[in-house]
């Protein structure tokens, strides 16, 4: 009885006893006996390309900004000999601005005084001494915190006379979400893809024209650098949107978290701002701007402390006064946050024992970035059936890919969208994971998927060459 068993189990182990093992992104089941074999490709681990995440794609934090903050969490660092003077110093400087010498303390809703005059002097000298006042800076939970307070501030009115806010197409979903969240009304402006995803007034007031038959546009939203679309905005285009904006009485909310993240050679950052107030007395004295900024890209990534801040231009007083009141309800943004803002809007200077290390860190970051946005765009380009426009700045590539129609069938049978499809088995057979272009939006009948620059060089080129294999199997089964 066991012997004829266990004859019974060598059998089955014979025929289906099968050797797994991995090679590159496929595992392989072979059978001992027939030499079947099976191919399944399944990722050995799941490259999250979706998120503009820069420290969960491994970068490395600024070290003078984590001394300070671990000195500030735990001052009995200011005794130990592991810390730099100029790091030592600071924390004195920003546990003297908080409530009870902590960072465990509540601080003023609008953002520890100290900070937030750092941060008005930091817009001064990058906007070549144009004055900005320290009451008209708001430090925030992040720049999503500032645009969704700045959003329920404006939005008002029922029927045809609710708030429409303008947002460019693509768009960074967190604005079409506290649209619909604040049931205002979203006003689609598409950028020109052809053109580099640059901003033109024409589509503006076309879009404006058709939104006044529905609601009361109000606000205009303008991510520079682009973020899917990673273009940067000349200055001649940033003037258009002022006059534009001035012409039609709209507030200006001009999302600029990427300003450190330009890359192109003969690209600029021109804030809004900056613009606005070159722009001579009848513009700068009229129209509303709130400009946001955040800690969480340019080259620090700190994404996890959530901190950001906005300036708010021409706002009324009696206005201001309710926003003091809408933010106090939530109290403070993270204390441990704000401390990094003061030291991302006041680095250490030459001479300074951290100085050298400092801007070391900090170029070593950008020009990795300058490098993989040039790679990526260099690469998805010369994929048959890819377009991809330049990667001027921010931290993204979003290409345009051809779908077969069998490709689109198949989405609709499977009930997705056919970027969505796309993305599903890029995920599923790479472990790639990239966000498809429905979910910024795009025009009719065209598809994108979004993918971050942030992966380690090495591990990004291999990503774009494993994308690049994916994509012939895809036209292949679907040709
Ligand atoms: C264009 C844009 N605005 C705002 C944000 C939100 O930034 P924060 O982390 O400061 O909330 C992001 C984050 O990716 C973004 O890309």
């Amino acid at each position: 009885m066991s012997q004829s068993r266990d004859k019974a189990l060598y059998q089955i182990q014979g025929i289906l006893l099968l050797c797994l093992w991995y090679c590159g992104e496929h595992l392989q089941l072979r059978c001992r006996l027939c030499l079947f074999r099976l191919s399944l490709r399944i990722p050995r681990e799941v490259i999250r390309a979706n998120i503009g995440d820069a420290h969960a794609m491994g970068q490395k934090p600024i070290t003078f900004i984590r001394q300070v903050v671990a000195i500030c969490a735990y001052p009995e660092l200011l005794n130990s000999d592991m810390m730099p003077e100029d790091a030592k110093q600071r924390a004195r400087y920003l546990l003297q601005g908080c409530n009870g010498g902590s960072l465990g303390a509540y601080s003023m809703s609008q953002g520890i005084d100290r900070i937030r005059k750092k941060v008005a002097k930091y817009i001064e000298t990058r906007d070549g001494g144009i004055p900005s006042d320290p009451e008209t800076i708001f430090l925030t939970t992040g720049a999503s915190d500032g645009i969704v307070t700045i959003m329920k501030l404006l939005v008002s009115g029922h029927g045809r006379c609710r708030t429409g806010v303008m947002i460019p197409i693509p768009q960074y979903p967190l604005y079409s979400a506290a649209i619909s969240e604040l049931a205002a009304v979203q006003v689609n402006y598409y950028l020109d893809e052809d053109n580099a995803w640059a901003l033109n007034v024409p589509e503006l007031r076309r879009s404006l024209n058709e939104a006044r038959k529905r609601c009361y546009p109000r606000v205009l939203c303008v991510i520079n650098p682009g973020n899917p679309t990673g273009q940067v905005q000349c200055r001649k285009c940033v003037e258009d949107v002022i006059r534009f904006a001035a012409e039609e009485n709209l507030l200006l909310m001009a999302d600029e978290v990427y300003q450190d993240n330009v890359y192109a050679e003969g690209c600029q950052f021109h804030s809004f701002k900056k613009v606005l107030f070159e722009m001579g007395p009848e513009y700068s004295d009229t129209v509303e701007l709130a400009s946001f900024h955040s800690i969480s890209k340019g080259y620090m990534g700190e994404c996890g402390f959530r901190a950001g801040y906005m300036e708010l231009v021409n706002m009324d007083p009696e206005v201001k006064a309710q926003l003091v009141k809408l933010v106090s309800v939530r109290l403070c943004p993270p204390v441990t946050g704000q401390a990094v803002i003061d030291l991302i809007t006041d680095p250490p200077q030459p001479g300074d024992p951290s100085h050298e290390n400092f801007i070391q860190e900090k170029q070593q970051v950008l020009s990795a970035l300058a490098e993989k946005a040039h790679l990526s765009e260099q690469m998805f380009n010369s994929i048959p059936g890819f377009q991809c426009n330049p990667v001027q700045g921010a931290m993204y590539t979003f290409p345009r890919i051809q779908l077969p129609p069998r490709a689109v069938q198949a989405a609709q049978a499977a009930g997705q969208a056919p970027d969505m499809f796309y993305c599903m088995k890029l995920l599923e057979e790479m472990g790639i994971c990239v966000v498809p272009g429905s979910g910024f939006g795009q025009r009719e009948g065209t598809y994108h998927f979004r993918m971050t620059i942030l992966p380690p060089l090495e591990k990004l080129k291999t990503v774009l060459e494993n994308i690049k294999g994916f994509h012939q199997r895809f036209i292949e089964e679907f040709s």
